[in-house]
């Protein structure tokens, strides 16, 4: 079937009607006369802020402040961890904020956004932020301004496909993790050069991460 007008053997009258599923009217299926699947990846759910009234709103409330909220504190995903998106609560969502898509800048602006000087967090940025990252595994390293968390995945695919999305998006931030990466683990370290120790595109990438993993498991 190349589509739903034209089911069974692919017969179609034009001959650019292949097994790909292009109907002769332009109106292509996609995939062998099925519907296109939804976009895959990080527009789901799983972003959906709870200030957003629309599903268009994604995380738009997210652009608020650094820590992502107008009140100043930190967002937590609400979805409990029983729910069907995965085990983790989401931390932060700063980077909600930095993807080219909301700035309409093909990403000039999240890149000038990260271009600030970074500050190593206060005592009561950290208070208020490093809860939600230890309760999904990140932990400060001792002897070291910088948050640590082990990543197991299925297998190396999964892990590398993981490691794939974390490094667009570091480079996208301009942020990048430093890592390691055996078969199915990845040992992620988040650290901030420019201040040497932890800031707010530690917590940002962080909170990244964890969608990504929680996308994955
Ligand atoms: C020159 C370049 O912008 C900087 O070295 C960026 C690149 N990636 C980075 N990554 C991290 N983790 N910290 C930084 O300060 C940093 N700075």
């Amino acid at each position: 079937m190349c589509c739903r007008q034209h089911p069974g053997a692919c017969n179609c009258p034009s001959p650019s009607c292949n097994s790909l599923g292009k109907h002769p009217d332009g109106k292509g299926m996609g995939r062998a006369g099925r519907p296109p699947l939804p976009m895959r990846g990080l527009k789901g759910p799983v972003f959906q802020h709870p200030r957003a009234q629309r599903a268009g709103d994604r995380c738009r409330a997210a652009l608020g402040n650094a820590w992502g909220t107008d009140s100043g504190l930190p967002w937590v995903d609400p979805t409990p961890r029983h729910a069907s998106r995965g085990p983790n609560p989401t931390v932060g969502l700063r980077y909600g904020a930095q993807r080219p898509a909301w700035t309409g800048d093909g990403g000039r602006g999240h890149r000038q956004a990260m271009a600030g000087k970074a500050h190593r967090l206060s005592a009561e940025e950290r208070e208020q932020l490093l809860p939600n990252l230890r309760a999904v595994g990140w932990n400060e390293v001792e002897g070291r301004d910088a948050i640590f968390k082990e990543f197991h995945f299925k297998d190396f695919n999964r892990a590398f496909g993981f490691m794939t999305r974390v490094a667009l998006q570091a480079e996208k931030l301009d942020h990048h993790p430093e890592w390691f990466n055996v078969y199915n683990k990845v040992h992620i370290t988040l650290s901030t050069h420019e201040c040497t120790g932890l800031s707010e595109r530690d917590i940002n990438l962080a909170s990244f991460i964890e969608q990504v993993a929680a996308s994955l498991s």
